[in-house]
């Protein structure tokens, strides 16, 4: 899948309140705002943050969990969908003509009510739901004094690695603690992803520690884009979330950063450094997989 030159803009999204039916027309706003552009860039494709419909916390999962809704033949059906996030983020998708990687909600699964995943949607600017990501390693820590968190409490983690074609290429997506797993970057830029895409909600110990880190880790070892994708700090909410959404080039530079207030960052996605950084340091075709194994095999 050839990539051609985009621009991607990242909703670092605030305001995440207790209400859904505000989240969502919140989110809805800021996509149309996002997608409009700033004057220098025009998104082709646009990120919303991990869990923009809902409160971040485990508490909070099964009461705004969602049913996406009907699948045939591998395709999602919207129309069937009784999901208002589902259907706000196909509908602004289609109004805007962008990719729209809609952040992730809380889901519950459409045959046993009992399971719920944290997932992300990804929409085609013809708004069609063309991919779900359900958060394949579950965020569950403990740090004595400073965070613990256990989404395993109620959430199942996904069984699938996410890739999606697009008209500008094709796209790695993942949700936040899956980045500290190189393998699923290592597979997607070995299978010809130009970026890999993570909604995600670092906290404040783990945020100014590994956020930054781990983007420009995952970049450099896969000389791709890599865009971390955060709420904005609500410091009334019971998560902190870190901000700092960010989006990172194929030597592992920063191209742009948010503060943590809410913003929307946008860069240019450029397939010419992909190749420039694999010509230049050409750690691409040196992998011993004599030595070791290919995980994208
Ligand atoms: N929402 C998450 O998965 C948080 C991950 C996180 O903070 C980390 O340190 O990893």
């Amino acid at each position: 899948m050839a990539t051609q030159a985009f621009d991607l803009a990242l909703i670092q999204l605030g305001n995440v309140s207790g209400s859904k039916e505000h989240n969502l027309q919140h989110a809805r706003e800021m996509v149309v705002k996002a997608a409009a552009g700033d004057g220098n860039f025009k998104p082709r494709v646009v990120v919303l943050p991990e869990c923009f419909n809902s409160p971040y916390g485990v508490k909070y999962f099964p009461e705004y969990a969602e049913k996406i809704g009907f699948q045939n033949d591998q395709q999602y059906d919207v129309e069937k969908s009784q999901s208002d996030s589902i259907k706000m983020l196909s509908s602004v998708a289609k109004e805007t003509g962008v990719w729209l990687v809609g952040g992730s909600i809380p889901e519950r699964d459409v045959s046993d009510n009992s399971v719920l995943y944290n997932t992300s949607t990804i929409y085609s600017p013809e708004g069609k739901l063309v991919g779900i990501h359900r958060k394949v390693h579950l965020f569950d820590i403990d740090i004595p004094g400073k965070i613990t968190f256990q989404e395993s409490k109620v959430l199942t983690g996904g069984s699938q690695i996410t890739q999606i074609d697009t008209d500008v290429g094709r796209l790695g997506v993942a949700i936040c603690y899956d980045v500290r797993f190189p393998e699923l970057a290592m597979i997607a830029a070995r299978q010809g992803c130009a970026a890999m895409i993570y909604p995600g909600a670092f906290n404040l110990t783990t945020g100014p520690l590994h956020w930054e880190l781990l983007a420009r880790g995952r970049a450099v070892d896969n000389q791709i884009y890599v865009a971390m994708c955060s709420p904005a700090r609500d410091t009334s909410a019971d998560y902190h979330a870190w901000g700092h959404s960010m989006i990172v080039d194929p030597l592992g530079k920063v191209v742009t950063e948010a503060d943590e207030a809410e913003r929307i960052v946008y860069a240019r996605i450029d397939p010419e450094a992909i190749k420039e950084a694999r010509k230049n340091i050409p750690v691409t075709i040196q992998r011993r997989f004599d030595v070791y194994p290919d995980v994208s095999a």
